[in-house]
């Protein structure tokens, strides 16, 4: 299929699945050690979040040198703790895909420890309404990938503030779509057997999955959401941390709906791609404080890939995610994604629980 975003598809895909492999290494030879340093809000980063945004960075400015960035994390910590930056460098250095044609679409190798800096300080754009601008957390999850649990590489291209491709790359899900959905909290180092996927979407053309691989991509096939039949079935899915999504205000609106299943507790986008998937039905996000804005690059991907795999995403108040407001969801508050036939139901349960209802 000819695909209007194909190059932006290509690189977006190569580029998550390079900085995978990064990850992958820090997980498998940093087991003790994997130069964790607490931000500003006490949330975690690690030399893999560092490493796999310079590398998807990288890439990014090698092919569409004009566009705009909205990136997680930037270099500040690193200039100022050398070692920390010197372990980075180490990675970003010796982290390559296996083909070298596929490389070289990528544009090759960071030249040195300066550039690797420069090129992390690239993704602070404001982001808004107006141009191309690519969204990264180059780890979700990043307590998920401290504690051998699910985690993902998530890329996306917003044109006007609508997304046009997103990819997660989730190096710890099964590669069967159909594998059933579990918690998977604690993987052992090294057991990748049968794990990684990457999920993709671009506006129009419905969203696929494909194992994630080491050098050229392997086939895509698409993915649909499951229809849900029977509601007392429906598997949904939430955020590990209690502070992250309101898990009581979740376990009402379980019972409401009459869903009898337990939640499927999960870090990062891996639920929205595993939703899409159809391994999982419904994905809550319910806002634990007032002052909290959702961040951009931790659901532009995710957004798009269930909404192109049948499902529809909206805020708990109806309405949809509106990426083109700056670097957060600033207009929404939390997330109610499910299959389009059943949306409306369940935001029904969720504005009864959260009393919104007017
Ligand atoms: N208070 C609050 N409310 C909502 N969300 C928050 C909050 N604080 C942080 N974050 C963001 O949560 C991102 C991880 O979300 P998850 O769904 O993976 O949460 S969890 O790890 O499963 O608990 C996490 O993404 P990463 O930092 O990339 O891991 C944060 O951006
Ligand atoms: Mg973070
Ligand atoms: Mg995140
Ligand atoms: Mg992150």
């Amino acid at each position: 299929m000819t695909t209007l975003y194909a190059r932006e598809l290509e690189i977006a895909l190569l580029a998550v699945q390079r900085a995978a492999l990064l990850t992958r290494r820090v997980f498998r030879e940093s087991a003790e050690q994997k130069g964790t340093v607490s931000k500003d809000d006490a949330s975690p980063v690690t030399v893999g979040d560092f490493g796999a945004q310079a590398l998807i960075i990288s890439a990014l400015r090698h092919n569409f040198p004009r566009d705009a960035i909205v990136a997680e994390e930037e270099a500040s910590v690193l200039r100022e703790d050398t070692r920390l930056r010197d372990r980075v460098w180490g990675l970003v250095r010796d982290t390559k895909l296996s083909d070298i044609g596929a490389e070289g679409l990528l544009g090759g190798a960071v030249p040195d420890v300066d550039s690797m800096l420069h090129l992390l300080d690239q993704g602070q754009s404001q982001g808004g309404r107006i141009g191309r601008v690519w969204t990264i957390d180059p780890i979700d999850g990043t307590k998920g990938f401290l504690r051998g649990g699910q985690y993902a590489v998530a890329l996306a291209l917003l044109e006007d503030g609508d997304v046009k491709v997103g990819v997660l790359g989730c190096p710890n899900l099964p590669v069967d779509d159909s594998a059933p959905l579990t918690e998977n909290i604690g993987l052992e180092v090294g057991n990748d057997k049968g794990r990684g996927v990457l999920f993709a979407a671009v506006k129009g053309e419905g969203a696929t999955s494909r194992p994630l691989g080491t050098g050229t991509l392997a086939e895509g096939h698409k993915i649909h959401m499951k229809p849900l039949i029977d509601m007392k079935n429906a598997c949904f899915c939430e955020s590990v941390e209690a502070g992250h999504s309101n898990q009581s205000e979740a376990a009402k609106i379980a019972q409401k709906l009459g869903i009898t299943k337990p939640s499927v507790r999960m870090d990062s986008q891996a639920k929205y791609g595993s939703i899409a998937r159809g391994a999982g039905d419904i994905y809550l996000r319910l806002p634990t404080s007032k002052s909290y804005q959702e961040k951009i690059w931790d659901h532009a991907a995710g957004d798009l890939i269930v909404r192109e795999a049948g499902g529809l995403v909206t805020d708990t108040r109806g309405n949809r995610l509106d990426f083109g407001v700056g670097r957060t969801l600033a207009s929404n508050s939390g997330v109610v994604a499910a299959p389009s036939a059943v949306h409306s139901q369940v935001l029904d349960a969720v504005q009864e629980v959260l009393g919104l209802k007017k």
